[in-house]
């Protein structure tokens, strides 16, 4: 019997440095315009605590707008700040005419309401996109400030597909930062969209109907084969990390990537994939807010 053995198809990587690479070098020429006109956009970061991811988060945050020209705020403060002393610092942040862009690295400390601090944020500095009236402008379709991750997934897919018309999409996660936004996104790239709860009994049958799998549901390496329909393209917004037999720690998704990959025709690695666009779709916000505040400023100025 003659058996050929093949290597098992290797799903193409989606590399989402060079993605955001391609996107940062937009968002620095567009920067340097600003300046030569005399504005400069600047990005305030709010950190509250000292949780270590969040950490890496914004130090990546910062470094990036450094680098291509934006100028960014630095505020940290104790596990122990109050709700009210952060929603002061927000309010003079709302203030200020030279902070375009306003952000708090979430999560924060149990005792401080999300929510509540999540509002206060105008919405034109809501460079996270997470203020209500731009969850509302999302859903319905408007031009608004957008979350980041959902932004850079959507950006690589583009990339990636071309146009996602009439494509069947599965969201496997429903949180406020990514799941939600995310199937809104999709909605309005017009993709038919299912948005999964990981754990509902047909979740995996469901999924594996889809062109396009999103997974946002921050369980490592959950997402296996039976996921996934044989040549559709696999986004892995997961960032966990995990500890070896030998102590040693990795960063995972939440996609089994090695069974994954002998399916899909695409895969976004982690790390390398989804972060590095989060952080690059972080500062076209900021570019964007700041051309919206600028326009307004310029229309006020003419009556
Ligand atoms: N205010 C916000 N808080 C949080 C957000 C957000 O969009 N706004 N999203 C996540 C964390 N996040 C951004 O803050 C984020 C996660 C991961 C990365 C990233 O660059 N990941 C790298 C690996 C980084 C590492 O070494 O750990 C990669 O995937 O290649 C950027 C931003 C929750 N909080």
């Amino acid at each position: 019997m003659n058996m050929t053995l093949t290597s098992p198809q290797r799903a193409e990587n989606i590399d989402g440095k060079a993605a955001a690479r391609r996107l940062l070098a937009e968002v620095a020429a567009e920067c340097r315009a600003f300046v030569d006109q005399g504005h400069h956009p600047t990005l305030a970061v709010v950190l509250v605590g000292d949780d270590p991811a969040s950490q890496v988060y914004v130090r990546n945050k910062l470094r990036t707008a450094e680098e291509v020209g934006i100028r960014s705020l630095e505020y940290r403060f104790p596990a122990n700040l109050s709700e009210s002393e952060l929603l002061a610092t927000l309010d003079k942040l709302n203030l200020d005419p030279l902070v375009n862009g306003i952000l708090v690295q979430l999560p924060l400390p149990r005792h401080i309401n999300e929510q509540a601090i999540l509002r206060a944020i105008d919405p034109l500095k809501d460079v996270d996109g997470f203020h209500p009236e731009n969850v509302g402008g999302l859903v319905h379709g408007q031009a608004v400030l957008t979350p980041c991750t959902p932004a850079g997934c959507l950006r690589l897919l583009q990339d990636y597909c071309g146009d996602l018309s009439g494509k069947h999409a599965v969201v496997v996660g429903r949180s406020n930062i990514v799941g939600k936004p995310m199937a809104a996104l999709l909605l309005k790239a017009h993709c038919s969209v299912t948005t999964l709860h990981s754990r509902s009994q047909d979740a995996a049958a469901l999924a594996a109907q889809a062109d396009i799998l999103i997974a946002a549901v921050g369980q490592p390496e959950m997402i296996d084969a039976s996921w996934i329909k044989p040549g559709a393209v696999v986004i892995d917004v997961g960032i966990n990390r995990v500890t070896r037999a030998n102590g040693s720690s990795r960063l995972v998704g939440d996609v089994d990537a090695a069974s994954v990959s002998t399916v899909a025709a695409a895969l976004t690695p982690v790390p390398g994939g989804v972060g590095p666009m989060t952080i690059a779709c972080l500062m076209q916000n900021t570019l964007q807010a700041t051309r919206l505040q600028t326009a307004s400023a310029v229309l006020s100025h003419c009556g």
